[in-house]
C-alpha cells in the first residue's frame, strides 16, 4: 500500500456566502479515530461531492453535519450553520435536521401512503393548514421529479413504488420541510442507470434552492453533477477544489493517484 504525507494537502479558499461549515471536526469511534482535523466550507447553492476509499471516513464526516454520530461517536470541533455552532451539544438535533436534511443509501420509505410520507414530519412540526401540507406534498414531489408518476396514487402504499421512485419519495419527504441543506450517503449506488441518472437530475435542479453534499463512489457521478469535490482519504481531507479542477489536474499526488485508479 503507497503512503501519502498527510500533510500534503490542498483545501481550495472560498469566499463566497456559505451554507455550513467545520472548523477542526475530528470523530472517534471509541479509540479508534475516524476524522482528523478536517475545516472544510460549502458554499450556498452549490453541489460538493465527497469521494475517497472504503472507509476514509466521508460517511462518518457527512453525519457529523447534521448531527447522525451523537449516539455512535465523539466529535469535536465547530460545525457553523447561521452562525450558530450545531455541534455544541445544548444545540437542539431535532431543529438542525429540520434546516439540515439527508437521504441515505437504501430508500427508507415509511410503510404509509405516499402522501402520509411527505405530510407525517410536517404534521409532527406543527403544520396544519390543508392549502400549505397539499402545496408542499405537491412541490416537494415535483422537485423530486416523481409527481407525474405518482400524483393519481398518492394514497397508495409507499412500498409499492420502485427503488429509484422510493428514493426520489425520500428526497422529497426530506425538502418538504424546505431545508437550507440536503446531505446524501450514496443515494443512487442502489439504483439502476436510468433511475440514477433521474437522481441526478434531481439533484441539479435542487440546488436552485438549496447546497447538497454528497456522498459517491461514482467518480463519473461526481465530475457531472458537483461543483466542489473533496477527496477523503484514511480519514484525513486531502484535497478540496472546483471538481473540474479535482478531474484534470489535481493539486496533490495522492488525489491524482486515486482519480487515476493507481491507488492503494
Ligand atoms: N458505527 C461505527 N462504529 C465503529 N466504527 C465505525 C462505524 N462507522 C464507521 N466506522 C469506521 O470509521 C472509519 C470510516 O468509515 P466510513 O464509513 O465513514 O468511511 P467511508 O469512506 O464512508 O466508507 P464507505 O465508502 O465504505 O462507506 C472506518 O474505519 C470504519 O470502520
Amino acid at each position: 500500500m503507497k503512503t501519502y504525507d498527510f500533510n500534503d494537502k490542498y483545501i481550495i479558499d472560498l469566499k463566497s456566502e456559505m451554507a455550513i461549515e467545520t472548523d477542526n471536526i475530528q470523530v472517534s469511534y471509541g479509540k479508534n479515530q475516524a476524522i482528523f482535523d478536517t475545516s472544510l466550507k460549502f458554499p450556498r447553492f452549490k453541489i460538493i461531492s465527497l469521494i475517497g476509499a472504503s472507509g476514509s471516513g466521508k460517511s462518518t464526516y457527512l453525519r457529523c453535519l447534521n448531527r447522525m454520530n451523537d449516539k455512535i461517536a465523539t466529535v469535536d470541533g465547530k460545525i457553523m450553520y447561521r452562525n450558530v455552532d450545531i455541534n455544541d451539544p445544548k444545540t437542539n438535533v431535532y431543529e438542525v435536521r429540520k434546516h439540515i436534511g439527508m437521504v441515505f443509501q437504501r430508500p427508507n420509505p415509511f410503510a404509509k401512503s405516499i402522501r402520509e410520507n411527505i405530510l407525517f414530519a410536517l404534521k409532527e412540526n406543527g403544520i396544519h393548514d390543508k392549502n400549505e401540507l397539499e402545496e408542499r406534498l405537491e412541490m416537494s414531489l415535483q422537485d423530486a421529479a416523481l409527481w407525474e408518476e405518482v400524483k393519481d396514487e398518492l394514497d397508495t402504499s409507499a412500498l409499492a413504488l420502485s427503488g429509484g421512485q422510493q428514493q426520489r419519495l425520500c428526497i422529497a419527504r426530506s425538502i418538504a420541510m424546505k431545508p437550507d441543506v440536503l446531505l446524501l450517503d450514496e443515494p443512487a449506488s442502489a439504483l439502476d442507470p436510468i433511475s440514477t441518472s433521474k437522481i441526478e437530475d434531481t439533484v441539479q435542479l435542487l440546488s436552485k434552492n438549496l447546497t447538497v453534499i454528497i456522498v459517491t463512489h461514482n467518480m463519473q457521478q461526481a465530475s457531472r453533477i458537483s461543483d466542489y469535490t473533496a477527496f477523503f482519504h484514511m480519514g484525513h481531507i486531502i484535497e478540496y477544489n472546483e471538481t473540474r479542477k479535482i478531474f484534470t489536474k489535481p493539486k496533490i499526488k495522492a488525489t491524482d493517484d486515486y482519480i487515476s485508479g493507481d491507488f492503494g
